[in-house]
């Protein structure tokens, strides 16, 4: 497979012609060989991008018009769904069965802002002057840049293209360059849905290339990244250039709050899923457990007990629970934190290892990992692993577990599980996230807004607000009788 990047409208490799193989991380064999793009092409792109939304023909398409398009794209997308989730599973490592649901949701993104597309009309307001209106209206912003990341590809790209095209942006899109390949795909639909030349490219290459070429440029509007907290924060630098408006989705190390009360099997089982989830590379992981010390040690055992039974494996084999890490990089990353683990004093219960099975050595597996005996000051309680690692702390209170919770410089998700509704209630008031979920852990949708407090960045994804993010408020004023103001005599 030999994959280029899409330009104006036309398929091209680098202009330096350098090439980058994309390796499988279960087994490290080369599955796909793509166009190495840098700073120039990125500058290309971005001039195709802002080109094309100068000419104006796109953002001044009828906005039914545009939303049509973007809905034959999940449209296309639900049709080539099971080739889009082989190749997320090849690119990632994640099960298939997780790269199906994906697609799904997927899909289901670019029809809820293909929805959105042609719904917002302007709205008239009162004007205090007499003899004028006042109408205010949402336009697109301009040219996007896209920077995403590698652990749920195509997702966190159909987050930004599907509000960028619905709302009348030309973008340019940059995915992780470890995990390009349903990227490339998506962009061979967007032909076939009809989105103009020049509307949508992408760049493939390095973060430090394209990526820092997309925040600086000053033809580019809006730098929209996903990823790590300290590569936000140098976006957020480069993009001072032209004071572009900045969009930061970065880490999170989510607490999950498990009170006594709360269904025992129920709460067991969501921390398990919290977690272990697509090998804990989840940004709103539910790494941090937080469990009312009067259960702990019976909470604990289950926990463990459920940990030593996932099944990790191949992600095209059906009984496969958990795929690898994603790089041998980050599997180091991962253990490096391990060890500070068992440095700081913190109690290993399970994992703490790469697997020892045969089947497994050519993979970038690590075993399901817990710590129990875990305080605040923890290096490992405080950073984001992104990995199979859970630690655990006790409470006493509500006011403790709360102001435990949120006690990172994070802010993304956390969750909740009581039986006390009104406990709950509470509880989710007074963290300082952008999502907080009661008796469950991971549900979002297309409908509902995504996003960090904090250092979790900031800004919206999804739901209406999402669609928001991609236009400018204009003010429109008219005076319906114009006469002379005489205020210099
Ligand atoms: N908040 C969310 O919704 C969300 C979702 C998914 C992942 N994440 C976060 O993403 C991180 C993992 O992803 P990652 O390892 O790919 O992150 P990363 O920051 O290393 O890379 C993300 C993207 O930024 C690019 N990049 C790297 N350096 C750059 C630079 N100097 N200028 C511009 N672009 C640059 C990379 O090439 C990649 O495309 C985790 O911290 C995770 O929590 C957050
Ligand atoms: C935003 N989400 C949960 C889909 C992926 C986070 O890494």
């Amino acid at each position: 497979m030999r994959l280029n990047m899409f330009i104006n409208g036309e398929w091209v490799s680098a202009i330096s012609n350098k090439t980058r193989e994309i390796i499988n991380p279960f087994n490290q064999e080369v599955i796909a060989t793509v166009a190495e793009g840098n700073r120039e092409d990125a500058t290309l792109a971005i001039a195709a991008a802002r080109k094309t939304f100068d000419e104006g023909t796109w953002a001044a398409t009828p906005a039914s018009e545009r939303g049509e398009i973007v809905r034959k794209i999940g449209e296309l997308i639900l049709q080539e769904k099971e080739e889009l989730a082989r190749l997320e599973t090849l690119d990632t490592g994640k099960t298939i069965e997780e790269s199906r649901a994906d697609m799904d949701d997927i899909s289901n993104v670019f029809f809820y802002f293909a929805g959105l597309a042609d719904k917002d009309g302007g709205e008239l307001i009162e004007s205090p002057i007499p003899n004028s209106t006042s109408k205010i209206v949402r336009e697109p912003i301009g040219v996007c840049g896209q920077i995403t990341p590698w652990n749920y590809p195509l997702l966190q790209a159909a987050w930004k293209l599907a509000p960028a095209l619905a709302s009348g942006n030309t973008l340019v899109l940059k995915p992780s360059e470890i995990t390009p390949l349903t990227s490339v795909k998506v962009f061979e639909l967007f032909e076939q849905a009809g989105v103009p030349k020049g509307v949508a490219n992408l760049v493939l290459g390095a973060g430090a290339e394209v990526g820092a070429e997309l925040a600086e440029n000053t033809d580019v509007d809006l730098i929209s990244f996903t990823g790590g907290i300290e590569t936000g924060k140098t976006i957020m630098q480069a993009a001072s250039t032209n004071v572009k408006k900045v969009a930061l989705e970065l880490g999170g190390k989510n607490p999950n709050i498990v009170f006594a009360d709360a269904d025992f099997d129920v709460a067991v089982d969501q921390a398990l899923n919290a977690v272990f989830f697509h090998a804990g590379q989840v940004c709103s992981a539910g790494s941090r457990l937080l469990v009312e010390e009067s259960i702990h040690d019976e909470f604990v055992d289950a926990l463990v007990k459920r940990t030593k039974q996932i099944k990790l494996g191949n992600g095209f084999d059906d009984s496969t629970q958990s795929g690898p890490l994603i790089s041998a990089e980050h599997r180091a990353k991962v253990e490096g934190y391990v060890e500070v683990g068992l440095q700081e004093g913190a109690q290993l219960v399970v994992g703490g290892s790469r697997p020892d099975k045969a089947e497994l050595q050519d993979g970038f597996f690590y075993l399901p990992t817990i710590f129990t005996n875990c305080t605040s000051e923890m290096r490992i309680v405080q950073e984001e692993v992104f990995g199979p690692v859970l630690t655990v702390e006790t409470f006493t209170s509500k006011d403790e577990v709360i102001k435990k919770a949120n006690d990172t410089i994070y802010g993304l998700a956390g969750a909740v599980f009581t039986s006390d509704i009104d406990k709950a209630e509470d509880v989710a008031r007074q963290l300082r996230m952008g999502t907080v979920w009661i008796n469950d852990f991971h549900p979002y949708f297309a409908q509902a807004p995504w996003g960090g407090y904090k250092q979790s960045g900031f800004g919206r994804e999804l739901g209406k607000v999402g669609f928001e993010e991609y236009t400018e408020v204009k003010h429109v004023y008219r005076n319906t009788k114009p006469e002379a103001v005489h205020w210099f005599k």
